[in-house]
């Protein structure tokens, strides 16, 4: 009767657990389980039209390998951007810690001809000051106002316009100034993700109503889990002897352990998939222009590849369905309003106080404010603009986006789990040792990893 009675106990303690346990959401949905060291994903992403599966066989497969080679390319590397910290909110408090906060230039003879200004407009030689140590580091900063044929500059509307100032634009070699750690941290930090979320981008409350402002909270928690996993990626793991290597804890406790940012991850990058595969004609005909010919076509080859690749239509053919949007009376005024909130959040981006952070902030914010545009633009009379026109540097942005968020992905598939937080059957556990205690009149005899192995037997006998 007793040992009845404490199997009974113990599955409805297993069953408050599960209702209670952050990860109840995934276990109700079944869509996240954990075995001992990773976890995986399925059903389908909430608000998309594709499943787990098929984002990460398509991901690996294709768009990865892709977007990994494009990203390297002339065209792509460079991006043309304001570093200057000129923030109209607060005064720059620069929480930067590490030298790799800063952006270096790189040398002169390695930026495509084409970009290049007449001398007038390089900087004077004072502000090409490069960060100490880190040869790899260095980024050129000469000018650029010369458009490559064919692109235009057309205002976005959905970013704050950057470019005003042409004098104090920037090009960037990205690949010489890799997302990473950077130790930029505490208030300073924590005041820009709190003025995003809860000035311009409130969370959304449970049954809300309002599917737009559901998509603007989950791009910006899908980028901020990009930026995470990215930081945990590769982590300065000693800093005595400038070591470097991924810090799995930091992914897991930052974004792992909650699978609303993990999902929210996955929506981001359906998205701005959808914007890329939405603009597939107009990327198709772009011309791609560094200077370099041989390498602009096999830029103009990747991005063929991938905007018309019969497999990623066949396992994804709508990323993102963005005609259920805007669909109310107030439809206008509603993309009015979100338009400016996401304008805010570009702005904002001037206030990271961290070189190497913001160079990365804005990259990624112009790529979400690229997507909504081609996503979300209409003429006057509200109807979809067939005129749409991309920047060079949008284009830029757009790509390197949906390769860092690719890239997450694959962090996210592939990620080892600390071993003392990694179960689900620990966390019920943390609630069923007790009442293991009350039922037995002895406490289960906790240690370490034996712990876990136990548990897992102490489950198998409830089954
Ligand atoms: C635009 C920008 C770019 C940055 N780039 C870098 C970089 O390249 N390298 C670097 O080392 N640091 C970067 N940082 C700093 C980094 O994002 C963190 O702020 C910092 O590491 C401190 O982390 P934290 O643990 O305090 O939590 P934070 O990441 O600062 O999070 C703050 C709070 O936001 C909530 N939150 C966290 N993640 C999510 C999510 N995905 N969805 C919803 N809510 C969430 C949580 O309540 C959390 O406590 C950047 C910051 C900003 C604003």
């Amino acid at each position: 009767m007793r040992r009845y009675g404490g199997v009974f106990g113990s599955v409805v303690v297993v069953l408050f657990a599960m209702y209670f346990n952050p990860l109840r959401y995934n276990l109700v949905n079944k869509t996240y389980l954990c075995s001992e060291d990773t976890c995986k994903y399925s059903g389908i992403i909430e608000d998309c039209c594709c499943d787990y599966e098929s984002v990460n066989n398509v991901n690996g497969a294709i768009l990865h390998p892709l977007l990994q080679q494009l990203v390297t390319t002339p065209f792509f590397r460079y991006f043309k951007v304001k570093l200057w910290c000129d923030c109209p909110f607060w005064p720059d408090d620069g929480m930067c810690r590490l030298r790799d906060c800063s952006v270096c230039e790189c040398p002169e003879h390695e930026f495509p001809e084409s970009f290049k200004k007449p001398s007038p407009y390089i900087l004077p030689k004072d502000d090409l000051v490069c960060q100490e140590g880190k040869p790899q580091a260095t980024v050129d900063r000469t000018l650029d106002a010369k458009s490559f044929n064919g692109w235009v500059e057309i205002d976005n509307r959905w970013t704050h316009d950057d470019e005003t100032d042409d004098g104090e634009m920037t090009y960037v070699n990205l690949q010489l100034n890799p997302e990473r750690h950077t130790g930029y941290t505490g208030p300073s930090t924590r005041r820009i993700w709190d003025a995003i979320y809860s000035e311009y981008c409130p969370r959304y409350a449970y049954g809300e109503t309002c599917p737009e402002k559901k998509v603007l909270y989950k791009l910006i928690s899908g980028l901020h889990s990009s930026i995470s996993i990215h930081i945990g990626a590769d982590y300065l793991l000693d800093e005595s002897s400038y070591k470097w290597g991924p810090n799995h804890e930091l992914m897991y406790n930052r974004v792992l352990k909650h699978p609303d940012r993990v999902e929210n991850l996955y929506f981001t990058f359906l998205f701005v998939l959808r914007a890329v595969t939405k603009a597939a004609a107009y990327l198709d005909q772009a011309e791609y222009d560094s200077g370099n010919r041989e390498e602009d076509l096999r830029a103009q080859s990747l991005i063929r590849k991938m905007v018309h690749n019969s497999e990623l239509q066949a396992a994804c053919a709508l990323p993102f369905d963005e005609a259920e949007l805007w669909q109310g009376q107030g439809g206008p005024i509603l993309r009015q309003q979100i338009q400016n909130q996401f304008r805010n959040i570009s702005a904002l981006m001037d206030c990271v106080g961290c070189e190497k952070c913001r160079l990365w902030g804005k990259l990624q914010v112009l790529g979400l404010g690229t997507a909504l545009k081609i996503l979300f633009s209409v003429d006057d009379q509200s109807n979809p603009d067939p005129h749409l026109q991309l920047q060079r540097n949008e284009v830029i942005a757009l790509i390197n986006l949906l390769n860092r968020l690719s890239e997450s992905l694959i962090h996210v598939t592939t990620i080892k789990l600390p071993a003392t937080d990694i179960s689900l059957i620990n966390q019920v556990w943390g609630v069923m040792a007790p009442w293991y205690t009350f039922v037995h009149g002895s406490p289960f005899p906790a240690s370490n990893s034996s712990v876990f192995v136990d548990n897992v037997d102490f489950i198998k006998e409830l089954q």
